[in-house]
């Protein structure tokens, strides 16, 4: 159905604006109920870090270098936290941590506002904006960083459908046209098998390893006008097939000119990476600090200053590092203000001479990378692209897709709509109820009931067209819109033990995935060093702790008998996250057959788990077996390793599974392993959560080394382990 674009881009105003409130409440709401060290194990704050230095880093920007206070880590490592490199951040003194309410305001006011630019395991750097700013963090005052919501990445995607919204009807391209279903692509051929159907010539494959699908995707991209899907199930090779485009493109039409984005930093850089070594002109956008070292050389930052053109902005940012040098030395009041009045002059020069150097640059790329929000920025504001290429388009919101997009007069967008669609925060109302069983949090959870009316009351919400969410995006709604012709599949994977691909095969993939020659029939126990035991020689394992002895809890529950004995009325962070004592049990002793019995090296093995409070319940694995990750299925989408085990927590009497429903999350979840896939979980309560929850426990049932686990000896086996 076409989609009138104005009503189209205000409701994706009203939905991002909910977005936004959500994310900022959330913040409010933890960091006034919760101190500070709470708030570092949930993953939104950094605690206890003493100032290491300060310098002029990117785009005249002061990085201030955070390390561990030495009175709190005897190590000088960070702790354990989940802070994340282009995290927006307040960087503060760091609050006592009494009882006394704080609200988000205040430390507002006290600190600054920064984006993280490197994280690394001893220190972590913070680029601060403003002049004098590093001046309030400075001195040997013990600091904190707090994660607040990404106003910047929101304002770039509100502009964007602003524009959107205003737009006269002759305004619009074709290819926009196209993407809201006010017409239809131009016809694509059916049949594309031979490489003498595009272009002029025949084309000459630069990667002479790709298998048909990757092929058939690339001709069936190159040949198409305005738009073209490239659907990528786990492992199937989106990127390989994205960079041999990129080079199709280019040869076909050596002036054309290509903009790469994807939803992340780590998306686009691992296409810079791969694009690099074939030696065309491109350029990476982005704050330099937040891309991967083997990736700066292409970074804008970098070729400003290396170029020639560059020389002259070279010299100001040498002056300004000086300033900035003499502030430390500086002890009267007066003199400081006089140089920062200087730095400020000094930045101003600075960006002028900056925008004409990145403008020459710029314009003699033929590939251009940027993350989707990073394509709005000035550097980009009055190019033109003939193609724009989405990777992980799925992963990203349809507002984020159109910073790109608008640019465009064709896209090339690669994803997979049955993995995990982008984490969304808000509920809105006329969300339905499945709806809101499929949103996740930071925390990778639905939200409480609390969190939720707390957003409600603080903000009064925008109107919302009924069924209208953010969740749908522009991968989802192309397809519905026009349907498979739009869009060509990847089908061999090589990722997967062939048993492990059975499954998300048949069940989501039409059964066309195909394991490649030399993944097929790899074990863990051809690995070096690895023993044949049980567990190395099996790739599917399904441990069924059907019965009832292995009950899961609430988190409040718990929470509630602790308040009622401490007199307590603190809510938990992780809000009605379950949790499953017995398979955690079995996750531990399966961790310990892999690694101990089996030589399995630690770095290979990942334990997922739908739910938070899981996870945190075995945090004591990572020091047991230093290199083991514990993930969320969220936040594992795109990984990978040898052996996952996977717990799935559900157990009780209801056949209630919450939101394990979600056939995506499961999907990620079981695609992950390359050549172990070991699933904990109650199939009797699993099996009654969805007809595709029945499937695959009786897939498993069928399919994989089945285990009934005995709790009496395994406790009793825990017990001995434990004193040992
Ligand atoms: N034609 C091919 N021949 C051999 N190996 C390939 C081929 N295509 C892809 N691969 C390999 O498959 C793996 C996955 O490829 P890539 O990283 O491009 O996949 P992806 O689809 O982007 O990943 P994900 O599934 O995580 O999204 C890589 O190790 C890559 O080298």
């Amino acid at each position: 159905m076409a989609v009138d674009i104005p009503t189209f881009a205000s409701t994706q105003i009203s939905l991002l604006a909910a977005e936004l409130q959500a994310e900022v409440d959330e913040t409010s709401m933890l960091v006034s109920l919760h101190s500070p060290s709470a708030l570092q194990r949930a993953g939104v704050a950094l605690t206890n870090l003493a100032v290491l230095s300060q310098r002029t880093g990117l785009g005249g920007k002061t990085v201030v270098e955070l390390g561990p206070d030495g009175a709190f880590s005897s190590s000088g490592d960070l702790p354990e936290h989940g802070i994340r490199s282009g995290d927006i951040v307040l960087l503060a003194e760091q609050p006592a941590a009494s009882g006394k309410k704080r609200e988000v305001k205040e430390l507002e006011r006290k600190g600054v506002k920064g984006v993280v630019t490197r994280v690394g395991r001893q220190a972590l750097g913070v680029a601060v904006g403003e002049d004098g700013e590093g001046e309030v963090v400075g001195g040997d005052r013990r600091v904190w960083i707090v994660k607040l919501a990404d106003e910047v990445t929101w304002k770039r995607m509100n502009g964007t459908m602003e524009k959107m919204a205003k737009m006269a009807e002759g305004e619009y391209s074709y290819f926009m046209r196209v993407l809201f279903g006010l017409t239809t692509p131009s016809p694509v051929p059916e049949d594309l098998s031979k490489d003498e159907e595009v272009g002029e010539g025949k084309i000459k494959w630069f990667d002479t390893s790709l298998n048909e699908s990757q092929k058939d995707a690339i001709r069936f991209a190159l040949k198409s006008q305005e738009i073209a899907l490239i659907h990528g199930p786990p492992g199937t090779g989106k990127t390989h097939t994205l960079i041999e485009l990129i080079l199709q493109l280019l040869a076909l039409n050596p002036n054309s000119r290509i903009l790469v984005c994807g939803p992340s930093n780590i998306s686009v850089d691992n296409i810079v990476e791969r694009l690099s070594p074939h030696k065309i002109p491109l350029i990476r956008l982005g704050h330099p600090a937040r891309l991967l070292p083997s990736v700066l050389n292409h970074s804008l930052d970098v070729l400003t200053r290396t170029s020639e053109a560059g020389a002259i902005v070279k010299d100001v940012r040498a002056e300004m590092d000086a300033k900035q040098a003499s502030i430390r030395k500086t002890r009267s009041g007066k003199e400081r203000k006089a140089i920062y009045a200087d730095l400020k002059e000094l930045r101003k020069e600075y960006r002028q001479r900056e925008k004409k150097c990145v403008s020459d640059l710029v314009a003699k790329s033929k590939v251009v990378l940027a993350t989707l929000h990073g394509s709005g920025g000035y550097q980009l504001r009055d190019e033109k692209f003939d193609v724009v290429i989405i990777d992980e388009a799925s992963q990203a919101l349809e507002a984020q897709c159109w910073v790109a997009l608008l640019s465009a007069k064709k896209a090339i967008c690669a994803g997979d709509h049955l993995q995990l669609p982008p984490t969304i925060k808000s509920l809105n109302s006329s969300s339905s109820s499945k709806t809101s069983s499929k949103t996740s949090s930071t925390s990778g959870e639905k939200k409480t009931a609390k969190t939720k009316k707390d957003t409600a009351a603080s903000s009064t919400p925008p109107t919302i067209p009924k069924g209208a969410t953010l969740e749908t995006t522009l991968f989802d709604r192309l397809l519905s819109l026009h349907g498979p012709k739009i869009k060509r599949m990847l089908t061999t994977q090589y990722r997967m033990h062939e048993s492990i691909m059975r499954f998300p095969s048949d069940e989501l993939y039409e059964g066309k995935l195909i394991a490649a020659e030399g993944v097929k029939a790899r074990l863990l126990n051809q690995l070096p060093d690895v023993r044949d035991v049980d567990e190395t020689r099996e790739p599917l394992i399904f441990i069924d702790t059907q019965g009832g002895d292995f009950p899961e809890k609430t988190e409040d529950e718990e929470e509630e008998e602790e308040k009622k004995k401490k007199g307590v009325t603190k809510r938990s962070l992780y809000g009605d996250s379950k949790r499953n004592e017995g398979e955690a049990m079995l996750v531990r002793e399966h961790v310990r057959c892999l690694v101990e019995d089996g030589g399995v090296r630690a770095e290979d093995v990942a334990v997922v788990s739908p739910y938070n409070a899981q996870l945190a319940l075995l945090a004591p694995l990572k020091e047991q077996y230093p290199g083991i990750e514990l993930g969320s299925v969220d936040g594992f989408q795109g990984r990978e390793k040898e052996a996952v085990i996977v717990t799935l927590v559900r157990s009780n009497s209801d056949g209630e599974v919450g939101f394990l429903a979600e056939k995506r999350r499961l999907n990620v979840a079981m695609t992950r392993p390359k050549r172990s896939l070991t699933v904990i979980g109650d199939s009797e309560t699993v099996k009654k959560g969805s007809k595709f929850l029945k499937k695959w426990m009786e897939f498993l049932e069928e399919n994989a080394d089945l285990r009934y686990p005995d709790l009496a000896s395994l406790t009793a086996a825990a017990a001995a382990a434990a004193k040992a």
